[in-house]
């Protein structure tokens, strides 16, 4: 075999998603849906690019998730995709060696052993799909699914987003618009007919029958939309176009101009709107590591415990924001 053939699916994914995995995405459905009065929390890392040390963040927040489980249901962030504004690292799976030679078959194999650990600590895994092939790989061992800003107006998005068994939260644009987010959970609603990739690795015609857990993520634009009038006018967009009135806030990207040190603001805004009686606010995503900001990549050795995307905040301001968060949906609740 060419050493650029990829295996086929069926030769990483397990045959049979896990029970912990089933339970997890009925979890999260479950506060999407409201039956569950816990906020949803997607936090972690912007980007895995050391395994080890992402797992030793996994340990940390699987400690907290267990702490605050009466209140929230912690997702954490395990990205091995990213999508690229023009160019830059793509991930671990496209690009293990973060060099651009794109190994992406060892990506895969490393890929796919750090989902499996990072799920032993007992957390349920979030992933952005960003590329529709990989997504073959990786799904069963995702709870969250998410479509990013980039990609949401993508018709081939959408339609894995219809045929993906967990939850996808589609972005808004990177514009800021929400217009094409709320297209793209409708469209994700539906069922459809679409090219793919069979578990044996053949080309196949996939058929969804729509996922009813697609919902929108505000991740604001170049002004951020986390304050209570871009939600409540989020949420009537949601329900003008038929959809469930239900949203997730992202506390990073536009919503903190990329600027680590804003998020606790925006986390602090979003716990006031909790507190307050929102419960259509159903959950909030924040981007957080092990040590405060980024490193460049060209920049000699790599520290494990910095981001080489956007910077995330440092796991000891993290803390206290999902404190707060734990006692915002407590209010809410009580
Ligand atoms: O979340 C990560 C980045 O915001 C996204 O991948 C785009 O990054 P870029 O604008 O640096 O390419
Ligand atoms: C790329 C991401 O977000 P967005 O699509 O909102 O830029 C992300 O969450 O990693």
């Amino acid at each position: 075999m060419p050493e650029d053939t990829l295996p086929p699916p069926a030769e990483f994914a397990a045959h049979r998603v896990a029970d912990a995995v089933t339970g997890h995405r009925d979890t999260v459905t479950g506060v999407l849906s409201r039956r569950d009065p816990r906020l949803l929390v997607v936090v972690g890392p912007c980007s895995v690019h050391d395994p080890g040390a992402a797992l030793d963040y996994a340990a940390l927040l699987a400690g907290a998730a267990e702490r605050y489980a009466d209140d929230l249901v912690v997702v954490l962030r395990a990205y091995l995709e990213k999508p690229r504004t023009v160019s830059g690292w793509t991930g671990l799976l496209p690009d293990p060696s973060l060099d651009g030679k794109g190994d992406i078959g060892t990506g895969i194999r490393r890929g796919r052993a750090f989902l499996a650990e990072a799920a032993a600590t007992g957390l349920p895994l979030a992933y952005e799909f960003v590329d529709p092939v990989l997504a073959h790989y990786v799904a069963d061992l995702i709870s969250w699914g998410a479509v990013g800003a980039r990609t949401v107006a993508s018709q081939p998005h959408r339609h894995l987003a219809s045929w993906l068994p967990m939850p996808v939260g589609m972005k808004n644009c990177v514009s800021g618009h929400i217009g094409t987010a709320v297209d793209a959970v409708r469209a994700a609603g539906l069922s459809h007919a679409f090219p793919g990739v069979a578990a044996d690795g053949r080309l196949t015609t996939l058929r969804s029958t729509g996922n009813p857990d697609a919902h929108l993520v505000l991740r604001g634009g170049p002004t951020p939309n986390h304050d209570a009038a871009n939600v409540a006018a989020a949420l009537a967009a949601l329900t003008a176009a038929g959809l469930p009135p239900r949203v997730v806030v992202d506390a990073s990207h536009g919503n903190s101009g990329k600027d680590h040190d804003r998020q606790p603001a925006v986390v602090e805004d979003l716990a006031e709107q909790v507190a307050g009686g929102n419960r259509a606010l159903v959950g909030v995503m924040v981007e957080s590591y092990l040590s405060d900001g980024r490193q460049d990549l060209a920049v000699g050795r790599l520290r494990p415990d910095l981001s080489v995307t956007d910077s995330c905040l440092g796991w000891d301001r993290t803390v206290p924001l999902l404190e707060t968060l734990a006692r915002a949906a407590r209010r809410r609740r009580g």
